[in-house]
């Protein structure tokens, strides 16, 4: 199967979430690690966020310094990778900041979309219908692939992660742990979904210390 390198980039807090109970956006990431995201960001083709994401966070998926976006220019791309959303019912609002005018996005739905919401989003957004219920991510990886995609971040949030894992799209999984503690037994954690029957195995590849939490980038073993 052609598919880009594919990594998922989170932050993680000390007790392992992403987020809290009511799944609002925490502020994991030091100062630090927010500016290698940066960096990460702009060195892909694309970045991909589940729906949850987008409802829960509302993130515009761009490149935040200047200077690295005036660098992709330079190398002939756009400012900013193109965004991608696994929205499976098409539920993107129609006033999410990853449909604002910095950057190409493509949602991925699937064939139990609605034709009008489906309509009202191509005004905004690339559509491409890829699976029955659920996105089919591997039909999506080679839509991408078809499109010149090589490198795509993924940033969650845990039942997107889930589903890349599961299905084998992972070459490498970075996460900061953050010296915040979060609580909460049902605050998300990096992967959700059910168990897997035999744990899927990463090394270490590298590990830095960036502020105050540590930033360790696995590959796939
Ligand atoms: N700390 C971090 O780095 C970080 C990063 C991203 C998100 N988050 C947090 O994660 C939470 C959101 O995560 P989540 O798990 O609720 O949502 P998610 O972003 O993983 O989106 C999941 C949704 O995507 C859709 N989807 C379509 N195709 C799918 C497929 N093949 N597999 C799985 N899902 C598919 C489904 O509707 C599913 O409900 C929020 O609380 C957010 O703040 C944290
Ligand atoms: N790396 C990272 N550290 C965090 O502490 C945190 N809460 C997120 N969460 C991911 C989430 O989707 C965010 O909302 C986007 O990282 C924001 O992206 P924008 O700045 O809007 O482009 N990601």
């Amino acid at each position: 199967m052609r598919r880009p390198f594919v990594f998922i980039n989170s932050a993680v807090s000390l007790d392992g979430k992403i987020s809290n109970e009511r799944r609002e956006q925490v502020k994991i990431s030091s100062p630090e690690d927010f500016a290698v995201v940066d960096k990460l960001r702009a060195e892909s083709d694309a970045i991909l966020v589940g729906i949850g994401t987008v409802l829960s966070d509302d993130p515009k998926l761009t490149v935040k310094n200047p200077d690295l976006r005036e660098e992709r220019v330079r190398q002939g791309l756009p400012p900013n990778p193109v965004r991608v959303v696994a929205d499976s019912l098409a539920r993107t609002p129609l006033n999410a900041q990853v449909l604002n005018s910095d950057a190409r996005t493509v949602i991925a739905v699937s064939e139990r979309a609605e034709g009008e919401r489906i309509e009202k989003l191509k005004e905004k957004a690339e559509i491409v219908v890829a699976g029955k219920n659920r996105v089919d991510l591997k039909a999506l990886m080679e839509y991408l692939w078809d499109a010149g995609i090589r490198k795509l971040m993924v940033e969650g949030g845990s039942e997107i992660n889930y589903t890349f894992i599961k299905e084998g799209l992972v070459d490498e999984i970075r996460v900061f742990y953050s010296g915040i503690v979060i609580g909460g037994a049902k605050a998300p954690t990096l992967v959700s979904g059910k168990s897997f029957d035999v744990p899927v195995k990463f090394k270490i590849k590298s590990c830095e210390i960036l502020g105050n939490g540590v930033a360790v980038v696995w590959s796939l073993r």
